[in-house]
């Protein structure tokens, strides 16, 4: 009898499975895991802050480095559910997606638009002599493509169409549609649901695609808590059309917090290894060296330690930001909901970008042995590539930061500014001088005056061009880099001076050991990205060529002090070998009779002549073919 953990984690590895099988043995896993959270789930209530922390062992958990079919349950329709639903709605639906008695997925994303979304294609039209919407795929391009688990797991899913009503339409809903039978599992009749296929990674996720042909739902079956209709087709406007796009910012929120979890894997992976691996002489006739002491490994790798802690604070501060606004939402408060969507794209962008970028660091750090898929490098690079598309693509998404950021200086001397922007009324306020220092305090000021002086640039740029008889929107693509631009300074500037100020403080009840690594972690990361930003800081600052001479050696000087905690840093990730599914990474350091065990797991080794020699090979090789 398999227990639980071997149930879980062992048998065929997913890398020598079909595509069809490994589906399979992930919902069979899916299943197990979810059964123990959803102990975990009626033991708690399910407010968003409970939510997410389910949500966080969902996904800390989701065992499969490829995803899991269950994953948009959990990750959007749950969500969009708590924060669309009317009070009926939920009453209805809530208890049976949270017990899993029904599985629902997020189908927002058509095969021709997935970032405007305004202009999806979908239809939901209000019949009043049956009070129903019919939902309908006018055009191959309005078919809905990506939703998580709508393959072949969800009965239901959230549909987001425009919705018509006598005559007019109203913009995009959500609409809640059975899309399987709960019983036999077949599509429901006027539904061609199916998978797209396989994909660079999250191949577990069964990501679907939908197409509807006029199918009938129930009028309540819109949900209701913002916008409505009535019986007789009568539209009620929502307080804020933006409401709608709640459940972005809750998920974009979350992958913040997801982005840290791949990149604490993937250096835990790159840091172990490092410190296994023996390589190459530093001094003729030495042992080889652990190649973690090369400097250009720890430049790779420790600053990717540095930004999983800076990510890690980040993503609490934009939990607290999100639900500090959230509750003024729910009283009717709009006032910050520009400013929390603006912080949740910037944040969601840079860490997921940021993510990917050391994570890919990690798997070539780890040499030919991290391009193995044992090392789960490969695998985990996939995944944090995918999420700077996922959930917003990370370009749309700084626009959209640089959009609130325009909008904000142009009402810079109207009043006070809100708490994520209001550095820029102290660099801009008259009198205000700066002389560049190498210290933190000065490198958190010099982004924030890059910030201040791209966004102010931009504007200036925008209005000289539209002066000039420009459109708004033509100006607005000709200097889109530099709004881009913009908004990742501006991320950037929050991201230090957050991981100052809390680390600050959360130093305060460390050892002095600890708070010394940990302030050496803070000096890093701002040292990293000034060196890396220092185009900006020398056009937009007072730095000196000597300043830059000196913040090199003090880089230096920070990961030579780094080094001897670097495996102590990632242990406390605290990740279990299960998870980490890593032949590089595993706790005990066995690498190599790691990797040779997986190999000879490859049904390539279960016998010693491949059927291919007899077929193929030999007659080749004798000339007969
Ligand atoms: C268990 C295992 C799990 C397995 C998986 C493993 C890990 C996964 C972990 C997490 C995964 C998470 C998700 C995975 C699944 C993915 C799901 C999806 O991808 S769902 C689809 C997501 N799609 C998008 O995000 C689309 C992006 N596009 C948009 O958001 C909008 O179209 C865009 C770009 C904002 C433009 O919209 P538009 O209406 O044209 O806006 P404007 O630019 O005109 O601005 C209008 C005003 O609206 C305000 N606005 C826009 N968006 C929002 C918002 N979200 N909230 C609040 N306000 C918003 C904007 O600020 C403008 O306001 P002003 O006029 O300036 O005042
Ligand atoms: C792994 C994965 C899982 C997903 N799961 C789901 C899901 O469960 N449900 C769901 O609904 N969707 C899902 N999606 C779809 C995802 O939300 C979209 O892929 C994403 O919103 C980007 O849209 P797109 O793919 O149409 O890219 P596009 O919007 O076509 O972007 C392509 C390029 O065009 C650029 N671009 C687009 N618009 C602009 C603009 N206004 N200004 C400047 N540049 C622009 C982008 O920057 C990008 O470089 C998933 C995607 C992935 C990869």
């Amino acid at each position: 009898m398999l227990t639980k953990r071997e149930e879980l984690f062992g048998g065929t590895p997913d890398e020598y499975l079909s595509h069809k099988e490994k589906y399979e043995n992930s919902t069979r896993k899916a299943v197990i895991l979810f059964s123990l959270l959803r102990k975990i789930q009626e033991e708690n209530n399910t407010d968003l802050t409970n939510y997410r922390n389910l949500l966080s062992g969902v996904l800390g958990a989701s065992i499969s480095q490829d995803g899991s079919p269950f994953g948009l349950h959990y990750i959007m329709f749950m969500p969009v559910f708590m924060s669309q639903a009317d009070e009926e709605q939920q009453e209805r639906w809530l208890h049976r997606a949270l017990n899993c008695s029904i599985i629902g997925s997020y189908a927002q994303t058509e095969l021709g638009h997935g970032t405007f979304i305004r202009g999806l294609e979908t239809t939901a039209t209000y019949d009043p002599s049956t009070q129903e919407f019919v939902l309908h795929s006018p055009t191959l391009t309005s078919y809905k493509w990506w939703p998580g688990g709508l393959g072949n797991t969800a009965n239901y899913c959230i549909v987001i169409a425009q919705l018509y009503s006598k005559g007019e339409c109203h913009g995009i809903h959500s609409f809640i549609v059975q899309v399987r039978d709960e019983d036999t599992h077949m599509p429901l009749p006027g539904i061609k649901v199916g998978e797209i296929g396989v994909k660079m990674g999250l191949n577990a996720v069964n990501n679907g695609f939908i197409g509807f042909e006029n199918v009938r739902i129930p009028r309540t079956n819109m949900l209701m808590k913002h916008a409505k209709i009535l019986e007789d087709g009568t539209y009620v406007k929502s307080k804020n059309s933006k409401l709608i796009y709640g459940a972005m910012v809750f998920v974009r929120v979350v992958i913040v917090f997801d982005s840290v979890n791949y990149l604490a894997k993937a250096i835990t992976v790159a840091t172990r290894y490092s410190a296994v691996r023996r390589q190459s002489q530093l001094k003729e006739g030495e042992p080889e060296r652990q190649i973690l002491d090369y400097v250009t490994q720890q430049d790779k790798i420790l600053t990717a330690i540095a930004g999983c802690f800076a990510m890690k604070m980040n993503a609490r501060m934009l939990w607290d930001t999100f639900n500090v606004i959230n509750d003024q939402l729910h009283k009717g408060n709009m006032e910050r909901l520009g400013e929390l969507h603006a912080l949740a794209c910037c944040l969601k962008a840079i860490s997921t970008s940021d993510s990917s970028l050391f994570t890919a660091r990690c798997r070539v750090s780890c040499g030919g042995h991290g391009y193995m898929v044992s090392s789960t490098l490969p695998a985990t690079s996939a995944l944090t590539t995918a999420s700077c598309t996922y959930e917003g693509d990370n370009t749309v998404l700084l626009l959209q930061t640089a959009r609130f950021l325009l909008k904000t200086w142009r009402q810079i001397d109207t009043g006070p500014l809100t708490p994520t922007v209001e550095y820029l009324k102290t660099v801009s306020a008259p009198g205000f001088s700066y002389k560049w220092e190498n210290s933190i305090e000065g490198i958190i000021r010099g982004f924030q005056i890059v910030s201040m002086k791209k966004i102010s640039s931009c504007l200036n740029l925008m209005t000289a061009k539209v002066m000039s008889g420009m459109s708004q929107a033509d100006a607005w693509n000709t200097i889109s880099i530099q709004l881009v631009s913009a908004g990742e300074s501006h991320c950037r500037a929050i991201v230090i001076s957050t991981f100052h100020e809390d680390m600050s403080k959360a130093m305060r009840s460390m050892s002095a050991s600890l708070a010394e690594v940990m302030g050496q972690l803070v000096e890093l990361y701002a040292v990293y990205w000034t060196l890396e930003r220092l185009g900006d800081l020398l056009e937009y600052t007072s730095i000196s060529g000597a300043d830059v001479v000196k913040l090199r050696s003090w880089y230096e000087e920070l990961l030579r002090k780094i080094r001897p905690n670097a495996v102590g840093l990632v242990d406390a990730f605290d990740i279990i070998d299960e998870l980490l599914q890593s032949t590089l990474g595993a706790y005990d350091g066995r690498v190599y009779e790691r990797l040779m065990e997986e190999a000879l797991k490859s049904p390539l080794n279960a016998e010693p002549v491949n059927q291919s020699f007899h077929k193929y090979l030999k007659p080749f090789m004798q000339g007969k073919l």
